[in-house]
């Protein structure tokens, strides 16, 4: 059967990632989080724009005072005074000094600042009572970066950080990769609505709102085609609308072995060139993935916690990599202490869900406590994080450490 990782590089090396000129909106700074930049932006002006002071205080010519002493201040005129916004006229001869404040720009002439409280000020006299060093709390002009170098490269989230860099230089709106258009439906017979009253055998569609829910959580832009029934004709005509209108396809159920999963043959039938159609993983094992000339198709597996266990395994990363990220769109593997005994037939690469505790500053896996068949939607409640036991590994005892998924 099928690995895991192999079943990850076949759709990650399927994936198509958007166009930098092509797939590339415009939007202002404030509507930009969490969008991908598109390409690199280089800037026009420095970082500092100009060299200025660090610290509220004096404006001095090293030569004068770098020996000055507590026991022996220098003593300096203070020739001027030069608030933050304005460009001084003056230039700082021996001897003088200018009054300054933060953000300041320094007068020609002065090259160090010596900080208030190292001072005493009489009048239009300052005493300087310590020696500081060559260009002490100045901040130079192009010291944090240097106009015409790349300021931000392509291919990053953007957030709090990089939102205040664009801004600084300049900058109103900023180049994003458009979302990705995620196209969902179920299938079966059995689905209904949530605000529906459930007849015998019936029961609510709840994989279309963790997908929907995960997909928008992603970026993606979601087209949620709602439920279909088991039946081919049905699915072809929703996967052949799906397919031409969206970028990644994803439907659940229908994927297993019985005489009404019928997502296989009916991709197979549109043309869709279907790579596999099972994968070594517990849950999840029936996943099944196809790609057409324009979209991927994903066909989880209907049971709730594979369709998601699987949608945060492998659709998450392809959805990364397709919006445009330029590098860590996989998984966030990290290694945790497990509070709880971990279990699997080892035949299996298998994912547990469960909630990570931290424990004086040391992540806890702990599995969530209900029954761990596929079809317990009720163990989703509060999963952040899925431990992984890999082929082969049978147990995990308590304290023992154990990778987890971050989903
Ligand atoms: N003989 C075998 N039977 C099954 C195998 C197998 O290897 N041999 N694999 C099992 C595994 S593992 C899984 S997972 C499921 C996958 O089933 P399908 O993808 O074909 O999904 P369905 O048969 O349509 O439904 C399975 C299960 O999930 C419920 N479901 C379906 N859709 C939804 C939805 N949108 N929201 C909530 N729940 C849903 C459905 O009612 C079924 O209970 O196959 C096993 N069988
Ligand atoms: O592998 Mo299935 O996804 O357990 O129920
Ligand atoms: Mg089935």
């Amino acid at each position: 059967m099928l690995s895991v990782r192999d079943a990850e590089a076949t759709i990650l090396n399927s994936v198509k990632p958007l166009d930098n000129q092509l797939d590339v909106e415009f939007i202002d700074l404030l509507m930009a989080n969490n969008r991908i930049l598109a390409t690199p932006v280089t800037s026009s002006v420095n970082f500092p724009h100009w060299d200025n002071s660090a610290m509220d205080g004096y404006a001095v010519r090293y030569a004068d005072v770098h020996q000055a002493r507590s026991d022996k201040p220098v003593v300096l005129e203070i020739v001027a005074e030069i608030p933050a916004g304005y460009q001084p006229q003056i230039t700082i001869k021996p001897g003088q000094a200018a009054r300054i404040f933060t953000g300041a720009v320094m007068p020609a002439g002065a090259d160090t600042v010596v900080m208030q409280e190292k001072t005493h000020r009489q009048d239009n006299r300052v005493l300087i009572f310590i020696a500081p060093q060559p260009r002490e709390f100045v901040r130079r002009k192009g010291d944090f970066y240097q106009a015409g170098t790349e300021l931000l490269p392509g291919g990053i989230v953007l957030t709090a950080g990089e939102i205040a860099v664009l801004a600084g230089a300049g900058r109103e709106q900023v180049g994003v990769f458009r979302r990705p258009k995620v196209a969902i439906f179920s299938s079966g017979d059995e689905l209904v609505m949530p605000e529906q009253l459930l007849k015998p055998g019936q029961i609510v569609d709840s994989n279309q709102f963790a997908l929907a829910t995960l997909m928008r959580e992603l970026g993606a832009e979601v087209l949620l085609l709602g439920i279909v029934e088991d039946d081919p004709e049905a699915l072809t005509e929703i996967i052949d609308y799906a397919i031409a209108n969206a970028d990644i396809v994803i439907s659940t159920g229908g994927v297993s072995v019985g005489d009404y999963d019928y997502i296989g043959k009916t991709l197979a039938s549109l043309g869709g060139k279907v790579h596999f159609q099972s994968v070594q993983m517990r849950p999840g094992k029936p996943l099944t993935f196809a790609t057409f000339p324009n979209s991927l198709y994903f066909g989880l597996p209907g049971n709730p916690v594979s369709a998601l266990v699987t949608c945060w395994r492998f659709v998450k990363p392809a959805i990364r990599r397709m919006a445009g990220l330029a590098q860590g769109w996989g998984g966030k593997f990290i290694r945790v202490r497990s509070h709880s005994q971990l279990q699997s037939h080892g035949k299996m690469e298998t994912y547990i869900c469960g909630n990570l505790h931290l424990v004086n500053g040391v992540y806890q896996f702990h599995k969530a406590q209900g029954n761990d068949s596929s079809g317990n939607l009720i163990n989703l409640v509060q999963t952040n994080a899925l431990a992984v036991l890999p082929v082969g590994q049978t147990l995990v005892s308590p304290g023992e450490e154990v990778v987890v998924l971050q989903p």
